[in-house]
């Protein structure tokens, strides 16, 4: 599906044409830009750590000697240039140990660009929180001021309580207390409404930086990362990071604040039982800190085993025709259930860490409370301490206990919190290789479609130790039909991959009319020039006439018709009873094969690119629909350049050049016919060809030669007693 979006990006959502017009167009600015492209690149490899220096020199060391072997055992000539190969696939190796490396540590400057536009929020609401934490600690002094008014009239019965002197005594301390009160709950509104004003409109803009980021990645990326695991950073990260924030903003502020002031009141009120209660916390405190750092590495093993989790079940659906028809439910479910108990277990084991921690937090708090009692009983026998003081210690002793207990709470929010968001912002800090609008656009009088291989060697980045293409050398004229073909895994559709800049070759070059593909904008490049038709096209889950759309958004409904009548799809598309406006369903699955194969040549189409190509776009089809879709391949390639990735060789047969590929070499170019007459590798594969369509031919006619299976035929009697 990204492959999809990025041959067809969106040129109105991203950029305006007239940006696009305004990138160099001279080959001496792109020249430019890729110098500069390129001292960044080195930049970035700049400051390398110790032992990537020692494993830089000694993959170096291995590549020397690999490039000695290749020098004894080939022409010169040819080992220079797989030489070359090597030495780019072991930089490619050293860069990829190199990322592996990078800290994953949290970027606290990175949280404060999203914080920044929320400051005077930001600073209202811990404001607001801090003097709630102010009047908490008001609170418990009033109430002492209170109890020892009350106290004076502990044995005193009150006849008339509204002109007895106990109202006017007590009405003072009560009413500023209600008063307290009151401000108490106002604040907390306003903090906890700013707060999460905060946090939605922080969580909604790393969500669709987040997407962004993600969309703009190189396809290897995508190769390396499972879209479920993908969809869960963007959701259950970014909603637990968020969470983890407004909670920790709220309550953290006001319980440290609490815990500071606290403390002090407790030492303003009896600093004899202050100290005492208070000499046991610098333990907590550092025991605390030990078990954060131990929960903070649980907490992360937890999150990513969440998100294999989410990758199985996001696989399994979104493929779930294929695992339908492989009969494999079962097998998804065992996964499913394999991958989340062991996210339960992790997630119990945190869970364990973080109850055994808030158990003992609890104990001694409560003992504290115990001691306190002990202590100002004793206090006050003495008559060194009013019972209203007793009483305010108490209240107080507990604000600190609540902010005390919170802070254990808080340590576990704070530990998901910065896994979340560390999970996050390593995605947001990935650079793609290739930059999406940088470089040239060719100017229309130049744009001829004349492609050039010259000495491509290439290794996928996942597997940069096993080179797809070596020393790769292809031209294809403007106009002309090239078709590659060549046994499975030989390197075709990596040659379509690369024309498309879905990845860089290790060396070598690809031009376009004599300009570098590596200057060109990759945008331009597929919104205009580009026109890929893959073997199973995916449509999106909407009307027909936007899926052709999707190649140029710009479209007029008429450039969307006279592309659907070029690819043989208006007839049957006007004959549904909703025509252009019928919806397709998720992928298209509501329409056939060959409709969806149709649909998607219009949307190539639809954008009239100068350079089509079609990856085995036939091969998937049966005999009917690969007519139907065959002639509207050979009406659309008229005028255009096109690579055509064969596997059903009769389909290629009058293109104007075969190129016959073997492990990512050229072995053979030449006409159908030439090649047949040379009897080499190309004349093989025909021949193997053949005998596999006899032989379905056979197996067919042999299926209709069978008689009907009757009622009273064993096997059915067979068939009955295995189900029973
Ligand atoms: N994304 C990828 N990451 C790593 N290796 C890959 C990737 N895609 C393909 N390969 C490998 O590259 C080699 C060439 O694959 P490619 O798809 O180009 O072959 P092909 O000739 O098109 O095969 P087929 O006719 O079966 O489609 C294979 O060995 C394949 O395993």
């Amino acid at each position: 599906m990204l492959r999809l979006l990025l041959s067809n990006c969106n040129r109105s959502d991203l950029i305006s044409r007239s940006l696009l017009q305004h990138l160099p167009q001279s080959p001496l600015g792109a020249r430019l830009q890729n110098a500069t492209r390129l001292m960044r690149q080195h930049q970035w490899a700049g400051p390398r750590p110790a032992a990537a220096k020692v494993q830089t020199a000694r993959a170096l060391l291995w590549g020397g000697g690999c490039l000695g072997v290749g020098v004894a055992a080939r022409s010169w000539w040819t080992s220079r240039a797989l030489a070359h190969c090597e030495a780019n696939r072991l930089a490619g190796v050293i860069q990829h140990t190199l990322q592996q490396e990078t800290d994953k540590n949290f970027d606290w400057k990175r949280l404060w660009t999203y914080l920044e536009p929320h400051t005077w929020e930001l600073i209202g609401a811990i404001l607001a929180a801090l003097i709630v934490a102010f009047i908490n600690i008001r609170i418990p002094n009033l109430l002492g001021d209170l109890v020892n008014r009350l106290a004076r009239y502990a044995n005193t019965y009150v006849m008339d309580p509204i002109n007895n002197s106990f109202v006017k005594d007590v009405s003072k301390p009560a009413s500023n207390l209600l008063s307290l009160y009151m401000l108490q709950s106002g604040f907390t509104f306003v903090y906890i409404y700013l707060l999460s004003r905060v946090g939605e409109q922080m969580a909604a803009r790393m969500r669709q930086d987040l997407f962004k980021q993600i969309v703009l990645q190189d396809i290897s990326f995508f190769d390396e990362n499972r879209t479920g695991e993908l969809v869960n950073r963007l959701t259950a990260d970014v909603q637990d990071f968020k969470t983890s924030f407004k909670h920790f903003v709220a309550h953290g502020l006001r319980s440290g604040a609490q815990l500071i002031g606290g403390s002090v009141s407790l030492f303003m009120i009896s600093p004899h039982m202050a100290a005492i209660a208070l000499a046991s916390v610098p333990c907590v405190v550092l025991f605390m800190s030990y078990l954060g750092r131990k929960l903070r590495s649980l907490s992360k093993s937890s999150q990513a085993q969440a998100e294999r989790a989410t990758g199985v079940c996001e696989e399994a659906l979104s493929n779930i025709r294929t695992v339908r028809s492989s009969a494999c439910e079962y097998r998804e479910m065992e996964l499913f259930e394999q991958e989340t108990n062991e996210a339960a277990r992790l997630a119990q084991e945190l869970g364990y860490g973080i109850a055994v921690f808030q158990g003992l937090t609890n104990f001694f708090l409560n003992t504290l409370v115990l001691s306190t009692l002990f202590m100002g009983g004793h206090l006050m026998s003495t008559e060194s301490l009013t019972p209203g003081a007793l009483m305010a210690f108490l209240v107080a002793s507990q604000g600190v206990q609540r902010s005390l207990s919170q802070g254990s709470i808080l340590l576990g929010t704070m530990i998901r919190g910065l896994t979340a968001g560390s999970r996050v912002f390593e995605f947001l800090s990935l650079q793609p290789k290739v930059e999406l609008l940088r470089g040239y656009v060719i100017p229309e009088e130049r744009l001829h479609g004349e492609i050039r291989f010259e000495n491509v060697c290439f290794a996928y980045p996942m597997r940069p130790d096993h080179l797809v293409l070596k020393d790769f050398n292809l031209t294809l004229r403007p106009g002309q039909t090239v078709a590659l073909v060549g046994a499975s895994g030989s390197g075709k559709s990596t040659i379509a991959a690369l024309l498309e800049r879905f990845y860089e070759p290790t060396s070598g070059n690809i031009k376009l009319d004599g300009y570098k593909l590596s200057d060109i904008s990759p945008y331009w490049l597929r919104a205009n020039v580009l026109g890929f038709i893959e073997q199973q096209p995916i449509l999106f889950g909407t009307s027909i006439l936007e899926n052709v759309r999707y190649g140029k958004p710009d479209a007029s409904e008429t450039d969307v018709f006279d592309a659907s009548k070029l690819a043989q799809s208006h007839d049957f598309v006007t004959s549904l009873p909703d025509g252009y406006a019928t919806h397709v369903g998720e992928r298209g699955t509501q329409l056939s094969g060959g409709q969806r194969q149709r649909i998607a040549i219009a949307r190539a189409l639809v954008k009239n690119p100068r350079i089509l190509i079609l990856d085995e776009a036939t091969s998937a089809l049966d005999a009917t629909s690969e007519s139907e879709v065959q002639k509207a391949l050979d009406t659309a390639v008229q005028n255009r350049t096109t690579l055509v990735i064969a596997h059903r060789l009769s389909t290629i047969r009058n293109a104007d050049l075969i190129v016959v590929m073997d492990q990512g070499r050229v072995v053979e170019t030449g006409k159908h016919d030439e090649l047949m007459a040379k009897r080499g590798l190309y004349f093989e594969l025909v021949r193997q060809q053949e005998r596999r369509e006899n032989q379905e031919q056979i197996l067919d006619q042999a299926q209709i030669l069978e008689p009907p299976i009757s009622e009273n035929s064993p096997n059915v009697e067979t068939t009955k007693n295995t189900v029973q």
